[in-house]
């Protein structure tokens, strides 16, 4: 974390770390959020309010919900019930691409169809907002009819900054686990949002590319942004959150600081309970690097 803490850091410090806690500057509100999948509740928030200009984890163990909350927040999916703002606007019902170009955007997993394209034909993709598969596949030309330019040139400063520019005009499906995280990253970039969502930026990323992926990430509130990721990997959790909030069952069961929320029983219970055996704090460094590099080997196996 920064030396200096920004104005929204500090704010967080006088937040109640009760499940749906109110907080002094919300950029994203939400209340009675449900999605059922047959007789499952995927989701059953109450409330939610994250803070402008800071970073935001959700974590929680597998299928607690937090994908498809994700996907209800930025118009991906439809809930059952539940509304929600985004800086004031009402957000339920509005399409994902809407929900893009008001400045509330959510990284992609590299799909089949993406990893055919070159670096800088995703990035430019990036520039239309998001529309989900099919769009992707769409003709081009006619979306960035003299703005071409422009686009390509606000491809390649964020080429630049994410260290891609090499890799400009290879097939994106070439690229590293980490790389391609930074893809997606740069690829929401294009929209230039007030809200990123990163969907696990730590998955299948090499422990050296960590370092460099955290300091991204960071840079991205640094510049003024609000950033909510969703992550297993606690040792990101732990070094850049400035808040987490905690999932289960499809519920909010806890939030705070990492430090606070780490030793809450609750989350011991709900997320290690589910998870680990032993107490987050006990766990040392190389053994979560041990644990990730194993990961790696398995997926390429
Ligand atoms: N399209 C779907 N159809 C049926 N069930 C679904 C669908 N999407 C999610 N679910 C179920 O909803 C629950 C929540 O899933 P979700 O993917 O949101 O959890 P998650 O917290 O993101 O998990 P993970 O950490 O494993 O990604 C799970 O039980 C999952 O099986």
């Amino acid at each position: 974390m920064a030396a200096e803490l920004t104005a929204a850091q500090a704010a967080l410090a006088q937040v109640a770390t009760d499940p749906g806690a109110k907080k002094p500057d919300p950029i994203v509100v939400g209340s009675g959020i449900t999605r059922t999948f047959g007789g499952l509740k995927a989701v059953d928030v109450e409330h939610i309010e994250i803070q402008r200009g800071v970073i935001t984890a959700l974590i929680g163990p597998n299928g607690a919900g937090k994908t498809t909350l994700f996907n209800l927040l930025t118009g991906f999916d439809e809930p059952n019930s539940g509304q929600w703002s985004f800086n004031g606007n009402a957000l339920q019902s509005v399409s994902a691409y809407k929900v893009a170009r008001l400045g509330m955007v959510r990284t992609f997993q590299l799909t089949k169809v993406l990893a055919k394209l070159t670096v800088i034909e995703n990035m430019r993709l990036g520039a239309t907002g998001q529309k989900g598969e099919k769009f992707w596949l769409a003709p081009f030309k006619w979306l960035w009819k003299g703005q071409e330019d422009e686009i390509t040139s606000r491809a390649d400063d964020l080429l630049a900054r994410f260290k891609l520019d090499a890799k400009r005009e290879d097939f994106a499906g070439s690229l590293s686990g980490g790389q391609r995280k930074l893809l997606e990253m740069a690829r929401a970039l294009m929209v230039d949002p007030e809200l990123i969502m990163l969907d696990e930026p730590m998955a299948g990323v090499n422990p050296a590319l960590k370092q460099s992926l955290l300091g991204h990430v960071q840079s991205l509130r640094d510049e003024g942004r609000t950033v909510l990721f969703v992550e297993h990997d606690m040792d990101m959790v732990r070094h850049i959150s400035d808040w987490v909030i905690v999932m289960a069952q499809g519920q909010i069961v806890a939030e705070g600081t990492p430090q606070s929320v780490m030793a809450d029983q609750r989350v011991i219970d709900a997320y290690l309970g589910a998870h680990h055996d032993t107490d987050l704090s006990e766990l040392d460094e190389a053994a979560l690097e041990a644990e990730v590099e194993a990961e790696i080997k398995e997926e390429q196996a």
